[in-house]
């Protein structure tokens, strides 16, 4: 199965290439006929493997490693890990397109899935080709899954806040501290784990921190319970906590003082998908709603005919496609080597309001059935929310973007 997908995606930039030079602008909005191939096989496997199973993963809360086998073994994971370690080096925009039907079917196990590739990308971006085969090869050979450890109990959007402490000793590192809300927390094969290896409170974040791979079963790393959460309850998320975990030198990405800008640059890859994701959901929303707008009558006609619930639908729409481009734009602007953080922070954060507001709206068509869990709008109004929160909050994304805007204002 895996080499089907391989040999759908082969041809891909092939593909692309002829199309871009076709279209001399620059600009299409088409997906050429290799990404279309792929996102049926990704809608596909979606519709059939995750949508009957979600609600039954959403109660239970188990984490979903039967999907997780199944998508590996089509290929639908690990997409961006380079070639020579066995990978597909597929771009951000492909990723995006899987992850929007992943996340139609539902955003739990999507995030499940996606986590991984986030444990990934620092290891991408900043691993060397022995790091890359060793850590990134492994997750082509098995359905295994990485996870991203920055977070900590007191440290969420303010990265530079990070607690957890990494001294030399020798040929080794001496880790300490403690990590929260880390999604796969506890079922990763290793971790990215961002720790301070400067003691100096003043010294700039740009040089205070190391980026370190750790082993999922080093000596002293123990994740907590896992955390019951209103929604994405597929999803593992887990406190952490590193005692005396001793990590060789040569897990250390790029070199002592770089781990900041790694975990930085990191989202510039990551928010895309996590985007492309909360327009999955809005997505499933819409056609919720719109389907059940044409089978609920009241006042003597299907509820759909009256302006009030029509405009919604017509604002949902409106909000599904903008977020769609959105996601695009961002994705195209790092696959084509632009510096996106600002692209990415809008598509991110705009992505995630517009989960929320059409879930919510989704639930008002819904009436009285949307608050009921044997409807299916109500899941994705509990699952919307983190979109608001998880790799980076609305009001850290307005931060990067309004930080940018005002630096372009001083060149006016
Ligand atoms: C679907 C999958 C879901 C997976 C589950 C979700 C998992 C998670 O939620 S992961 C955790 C999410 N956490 C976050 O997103 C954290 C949000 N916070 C941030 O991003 C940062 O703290 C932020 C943007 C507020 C910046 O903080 P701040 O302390 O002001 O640093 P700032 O001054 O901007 O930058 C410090 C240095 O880093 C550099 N830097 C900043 N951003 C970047 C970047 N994108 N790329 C490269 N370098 C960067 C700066 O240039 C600067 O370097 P220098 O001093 O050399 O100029």
């Amino acid at each position: 199965m895996l080499k089907q997908v391989q040999n759908i995606f082969k041809p891909n930039y092939l593909g692309a290439l002829r199309y871009a030079s076709s279209h001399p602008n620059g600009y299409n909005f088409e997906l050429n006929e290799t990404q279309l191939e792929f996102q049926s096989v990704a809608r596909k496997f979606a519709r059939e493997e995750i949508v009957p199973v979600a609600g039954e993963y959403d109660k239970s809360g188990k984490y979903p490693w039967p999907i997780i086998k199944k998508a590996h073994a089509l290929g639908l994971m690990n997409g961006h890990i380079p070639e020579h370690c066995g990978g597909l080096a597929s771009s951000i925009f492909d990723g995006c397109l899987v992850a929007e039907e992943l996340a139609y079917a539902c955003t739990g196990i999507m995030t499940a899935l996606e986590a991984s590739g986030l444990g990934q990308t620092p290891v991408i971006i900043a691993g060397n080709k022995e790091q890359q085969k060793k850590y990134l090869g492994r997750l082509i050979e098995e359905p295994l899954v990485a996870a991203y450890c920055v977070t900590e109990p007191v440290a969420g959007s303010d990265v530079n806040g990070v607690k957890t402490r990494a001294e030399k000793k020798g040929n080794e590192w001496i880790l300490n501290g403690q990590k929260m809300w880390i999604t796969n927390g506890g079922v990763a094969n290793w971790y990215f784990v961002l720790a301070r290896t400067n003691p100096d409170p003043k010294a700039p974040a740009a040089n205070a921190f190391t980026g370190f791979i750790v082993d999922g079963d080093s000596p002293g790393l123990t994740p907590g319970r896992k955390e019951i959460n209103m929604g994405q309850r597929a999803s593992d998320t887990r406190g952490i906590t590193f005692e005396d975990v001793r990590i060789p030198a040569e897990n250390v990405l790029i070199g002592e003082g770089a781990g900041f800008k790694v975990a930085m640059g990191t989202f510039d890859k990551t928010r895309p998908p996590v985007a492309a994701g909360a327009c999955g959901l809005a997505q499933r929303c819409l056609d919720e709603a719109s389907k059940y707008a044409t089978e609920r009558k009241a006042f003597g006609t299907s509820i759909g005919n009256h302006q009030a619930v029509a405009f919604m639908l017509a604002d949902m729409a409106i909000a599904v496609e903008t977020t769609r481009l959105a996601w695009m734009k961002s994705a195209w602007d790092v696959d084509n080597g632009k510096r996106n953080s600002y692209s990415a922070a809008i598509a991110k954060c705009y992505g995630a309001d517009i989960a929320n507001k059409c879930a919510s709206d989704a639930v008002q068509i819904f009436g009285g059935n949307g608050f009921n869990s044997d409807y299916p709008v109500e899941k994705l109004m509990r699952d919307a929310k983190i979109y608001q929160i998880y790799e980076g909050t609305s009001q850290i994304q307005r931060i990067i973007i309004s930080r940018e805007v005002l630096g372009r204002a001083k060149t006016l």
